[in-house]
């Protein structure tokens, strides 16, 4: 059945909703901050750099006026930045550093600032802010630059969903493509264009690799590949971006687009290094966005807009034009080559105008040099976002894809969508949803509620029996925690206490195959069916209408799920990622027991890379052999009473208005004895990785092992860790004792990138005995560990 017009409309209005509380959010977030704090608390979290200069004024590509600002010898003993969070593309603000001032919170109304502008530039000891302003700039002499909330990102969102209204009611110029009308249920998914015979460049791809190319090749409107985790999601689109562009077929223009810089930049990377016969069939491709945020790789930076304007031949005829706004702009500044001094009065209104008639001038010259190098370009690579800038404001595709569409919202994919008139978004449902700000205040508000009630209400019955288990086990614990030790030999069998294998026995069994709990966080609450398994590769015979999105959380990718069922999209499931034992439970229980590893990684362990390092172990080695032997080790803290702090506990809401988070002291010394014994094992620091739900916890860890193994060890929050993989990967899972819903340990997906991001070994620290409201899914996957991995015990040595 198609969308009827107030289905569309309904979708359309809770779209706009949705985005208005979340840009609404990210301004409360950022006022509070700015309201609150005084500039030296917003430096000391990143917000804000006190004490700088004007370094240079000159202009960069779009006319825009580039100002460099540096800690000068006179306010400051360093050169060099202290750690801070302006990135490049961020909104931020230049204002006069008055010392005076300095305790007093930063002004929160706009109108009162100096100057704004995006980050243009970071590096060690200078940063670049683009202004666009055709105003006076009044720079002050000594300055800070203060992070701001940013609206751009909302703007072309919010223009993206106005566009599609309009297209929708005939009221705009773009086409109502048989693509916007499947996506948004207005008719079925054309039947596909059969291909006899697709000859792949990539011979070694696997079969559901090739079937997921082919699918692509022949869907006419939409196609989703759905890329569990090392399943070569990359690699599958590098062969799709091969066969539309090859000669053999028609070539097709691409446009690659990713919800973040270092996913396109992946996939421009791998389509750089492929094989060519000779220069002429290069393939040619431009990076759009910011050279500052791009990898640092040469060949990258190479094929960035910017890099590749600069190299032709009509470069030379913006050159006189920047240099004379910039000299304009030096004696503007009074930072010019021999400018003694500002310009003031009269003198100075006429210099501007000077600066906006030059400024027009440029922007035209280089926008023919821009044109003519998109325009040879077969491949544009850009994130969502920026590919809602000027430079491909005409610029028309045959296809988009969007790499990591599981993690952006549906606005964002908007934006490149209206250019093309085919799509294929590329991720997995299963991972990381997009962040959504405005959810998680909400939630907070939801758990805080949830935690009174439940806790007065009643005991549950779970909680009857982790008090049971907790007594039972604790003197049993002591007992072998003495014998064994954190490196002991506390295997599973031989040394766990007997009241913990009964509590373990009388749980029910792991989730059934094929089958996710219902009981684990369903995400139909939500407002899309949970049918995100894989049934079958068939176009289901109902269709779904169109329902407005309960959340930003559910993505295009859900969505077209939920409305046209598996039939959408192609699976990968293949591996090449995780020992088999690391794979069994994510693919039991989330991906309908459907993904296998591959032979080059099922059987793979720590003591195969030390093995192809050459070192090799002498039969009395038996710990390190044991150490390194061992795909899933668990240490099972229940009953030791290790229980966590809440940081900031005393006040329960810390100054930035985020609820504390949580540590765990002595989990944290379990985690490290165990990094120090895979280290003594042989193991590098750098093929280690400790991931931890909790940002106090990270800091913690970080105090106890930055000391002995510097930055090469990674710890960090999952989610910075989507993604990414290391050979070995120690989890801790800072145990609730309370009944909250916190984040990590209810959502399924975070849990899910946790555990997958681990090569060849798993170590998890938690309590097998919390029992958290709503977090099922950990709760299986602790009683899964307790009867597959080894289970040592945990001891504070
Ligand atoms: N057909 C294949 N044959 C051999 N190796 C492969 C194949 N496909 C993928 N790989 C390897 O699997 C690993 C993961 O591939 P890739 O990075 O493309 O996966 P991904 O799905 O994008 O990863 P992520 O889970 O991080 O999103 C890479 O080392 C890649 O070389």
């Amino acid at each position: 059945m198609a969308s009827s017009d107030s289905q569309l409309l309904a979708f359309i209005d809770r779209q706009k909703v949705l985005l208005a509380r979340e840009r609404d959010a990210e301004i409360e977030r950022s006022f509070l901050l700015l309201s609150n704090c005084g500039p030296k608390v917003l430096e000391q979290k990143g917000l804000a750099l006190l004490g700088l200069g004007i370094h240079e004024v000159r202009i960069g590509l779009g006319g825009k006026t580039l100002v460099e600002l540096e800690r000068p010898s006179a306010y400051q003993s360093n050169p060099i930045f202290p750690p801070h969070n302006l990135r490049t593309g961020d909104l931020a603000r230049i204002e006069a550093n008055d010392a005076a001032k300095s305790k007093k919170p930063v002004s929160t109304d706009i109108k009162e600032s100096t100057v704004q502008g995006v980050v243009y530039k970071v590096s060690d000891t200078r940063i670049v802010l683009a202004v666009d302003s055709e105003d006076d700039l009044s720079l002050p002499e000594r300055c800070r630059l203060v992070k701001l909330a940013n609206s751009v990102t909302y703007d072309r969102m919010d223009r993206a969903i106005e566009q599609l209204e309009r297209t929708i009611k005939g009221e705009k110029d773009t086409e109502l493509t048989p693509s916007i009308r499947v996506l948004m249920g207005m008719m079925p998914p054309s039947p596909k264009t059969e291909l006899e015979d697709v000859t792949f460049f990539d011979e070694t791809l696997n079969p559901s690799q090739k079937e997921a190319v082919k699918f692509c090749l022949e869907s006419p409107e939409v196609a989703c590949i759905h890329g569990p985790p090392g399943t070569g999601k990359t690699h599958t689109l590098i062969e799709i971006i091969r066969q539309l562009t090859s000669t053999t077929t028609i070539p097709k223009r691409v446009l690659v687009c990713g919800a973040s810089n270092l996913s396109v930049d992946n996939i421009l990377e791998r389509l750089l290094a492929l094989p060519v016969s000779n220069k002429s069939s290069r393939m040619k491709v431009t990076r759009i966005g910011h050279p500052a945020r791009v990898m640092a790789n040469q060949s990258i930076l190479e094929a960035t807009l910017d890099l590749k304007a600069a190299r032709t031949d009509q470069a030379a005829l913006v050159k006189d034009v920047k240099s004379e706004l910039e000299m304009t702009l030096g004696l503007l500044s009074g930072k010019g080559k021999g400018v003694k001094g500002r310009v003031k009065g009269a003198e100075r209104k006429k210099l501007w105008e000077e600066v906006k008639a030059l400024r027009k001038e440029y922007r035209k010259r280089e926008g023919g040099i821009v044109t003519s190098v998109l325009n040879e370009s077969q491949v544009v690579v850009a994130t969502c976002h920026s590919s809602g800038g000027r430079q491909l404001r005409n610029q028309e595709f045959d296809v988009v894809i969007i790499d990591e569409a599981t993690q952006a919202v549906e606005a964002v994919c908007w934006i490149p969508i209206f250019k093309a008139k085919k799509l294929i978004l590329a991720g997995d449902p299963m991972q990381l949803p997009p962040t959504v700000l405005s959810l998680d205040k909400r939630r907070k508000k939801e758990n805080k509620g949830a935690s009174i009630s439940k806790s007065q209400v009643k005991k549950t019955d779970s909680s009857k029996a982790k008090e049971s288990l907790a007594k039972n086990a604790i003197p049993a614990q002591s007992d072998s925690r003495k014998k064994g030790g954190i490196a002991g030999n506390g295997s599973k069998n031989d040394a766990k206490p007997k009241a913990l294998v009964k509590s373990n026995e009388s749980h029910p069994s792991p989730p059934d195959s094929g089958s996710e709990d219902e009981s684990v966080s369903n995400d139909s609450d939500d407002g899309v069916r949970s049918d995100t398994v894989v049934e079958s590769n068939k176009p289901r015979s109902k269709i779904y209408p169109l329902r407005p999105s309960r959340t930003l959380e559910i993505t295009l990718f859900d969505r077209l799920e939920s409305m046209y069922g598996p039939g959408i999209k192609r699976m990968l499931n293949v591996q090449y990622r995780m020992h088999n034992q690391i794979c069994t439970f994510p693919s039991r229980t989330l991906y309908s027991n459907k993904l296998t590893s591959h032979p080059s990684v099922a059987e793979h362990l720590l003591l195969d890379l030390l093995q192809t390092q050459g070192v090799t172990l002498t039969s009395d080695e038996e710990t390190r052999k044991e150490i390194l032997g061992t795909p899933v080790t668990f240490f099972d803290t229940a009953g030791c009473e290790y229980l966590e702090r809440l940081d900031g506990e005393s006040s329960s809401r810390s100054s930035d208005g985020d609820e504390g988070s949580r540590c765990n002291e002595n989990e944290a010394t379990i985690v490290k004895q165990w990094v120090e014994d895979l280290v003594e094992a042989g193991v590098g620091p750098g093929c280690i990785a400790v991931i931890t739900p909790y940002q106090a916890q990270v800091t913690l860890l970080t105090s106890l092992l930055r000391p002995l193994y510097g930055t090469t060890l990674e710890i960090g929050t999952v989610d910075g860790m989507q993604g990414r993989e290391k050979d070995a990967v120690v989890i801790s899972l800072v145990r609730s004792n309370d009944k909250r819903e916190v984040g990590f340990l209810k959502e399924k997906r975070r849990l899910n990138v946790a555990m997958t991001r681990a090569k060849r070994h798993l170590c998890v620290v938690g309590d097998s005995s919390t029992v958290m409201h709503g977090g099922i899914y950990l709760k299986k996957w602790l009683q899964w560990l307790d009867e597959n991995a080894d289970v040592r015990y945990a001891s504070l040595e």
